[in-house]
């Protein structure tokens, strides 16, 4: 398929063997989008480098399938400019195409066809060369040699994101786009896909994944975290932790997780959560909430100060949100 027109020059000069490890590989600013009324993506950047995997979170509806869309050219930005690969966001859509690998929120292989078509047929669609041979190099890859002819429809749920993944990596790209790819996926399944991350990542893969699970953020290099399409936190995941100011206690003991009802809405307290049978409470004005935790610091309850977890601080920035929300609704 030629391009009409002179091909799209990488905006970066960089080759790919000066390209180094502060290569950004996406470097992105001011992205909206809007379907409708709906403005979905609100001044999105982003900078990730090669080689680092970068965690997109977020609650339900936040704008990370729309952006990961934007980043792989599926979808044009209303606005916003910037580079993904070296090529324009918005004009080189072709190139960022044939460069990125994308796995979609739903298994999008053909449950119908086996393994091997299933692969081959992705060949195909990239216009590959040397078919048989790379897909005979994505079933070693995959440990699924011995059962190629096997219908993908018949596969566990973590086979088929391994095949999804092979199917998204078969053309060699240099930047993962994945979308919830573990989603409904078992814990060992799960880190069995998640070890394949670490390991194409290892080997120079860019990849920016969206998840809603915590000890898949925690898996991250890095992470940025979304919601209503503005980015809320962004860095490592200890950054986040301290940028969120929180100051966290944890409970022990009996009845500890049922205190959680009663703390909440105490001055001072801006979250009260269960995790099992302890009780986590957090807020950012350490004096405050000190005092709202004082009238139960007492036997048999067991208090103790702990790093706040990426769960605590996502709850908050969605509280802050929340309250900013009604704030402005009340106005
Ligand atoms: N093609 C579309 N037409 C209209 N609205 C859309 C379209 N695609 C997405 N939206 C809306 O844009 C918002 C952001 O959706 P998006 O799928 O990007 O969120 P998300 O963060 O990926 O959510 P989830 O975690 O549920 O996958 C939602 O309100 C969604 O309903």
């Amino acid at each position: 398929m030629a391009a009409p027109g002179p091909a799209p020059r990488r905006v970066e000069k960089a080759e790919p063997s000066d390209r180094g490890a502060h290569e950004k590989v996406i470097d992105v600013r001011g992205l909206n989008k809007s379907f409708g009324a709906l403005h979905a993506v609100k001044d999105f950047g982003i900078v990730v480098e090669r080689g680092r995997i970068c965690g997109f979170l977020g609650p339900n509806g936040a704008g990370k399938t729309t952006t990961l869309r934007m980043l792989f050219g599926l979808l044009r930005p209303d606005s916003g400019e910037g580079t993904v690969l070296g090529f324009d966001v918005l004009k080189d859509s072709r190139e960022i195409k044939r460069r990125v690998g994308y796995m979609t929120q739903r298994f999008s292989l053909y449950e119908d066809l086996s393994i091997e078509q299933n692969l081959t047929f992705t060949a195909r669609v990239h216009e590959l060369d040397r078919r048989r041979e790379r897909v005979q190099a994505a079933l070693d890859g995959l440990g699924l040699t011995a059962r190629r002819a096997q219908l993908a429809g018949t596969l566990s749920g973590g086979w088929k994101q391994r095949l999804a993944l092979a199917a998204a990596t078969l053309h060699g790209p240099e930047l993962l786009l994945l979308d919830e790819p573990t989603a409904g996926v078992d814990p060992e399944a799960r880190r069995t896909f998640w070890d394949e991350i670490h390991g194409l990542a290892a080997r120079g893969m860019t990849v920016l994944v969206s998840t809603h699970y915590m000890d898949e953020a925690e898996r991250c290099h890095e992470i940025a975290y979304i919601a209503g399409g503005r980015t809320l936190a962004r860095g490592t995941a200890d950054e986040v932790i301290d940028a969120s100011g929180l100051v966290t206690f944890h409970a022990e003991g009996p009845g500890a997780d049922r205190l959680a009802r009663e703390l909440r809405g105490t001055p001072g307290v801006e979250m009260a959560a269960p995790f099992g049978t302890v009780l986590h409470v957090s807020g950012r004005d350490r004096a405050a909430l000190e005092a709202a935790i004082a009238p139960y610091r007492k036997s048999p309850l067991v208090w103790s100060e702990t790093r706040p977890t990426l769960e605590d601080v996502f709850i908050q920035l969605i509280h802050d949100r929340e309250a900013a929300k009604a704030k402005a609704e009340a106005a």
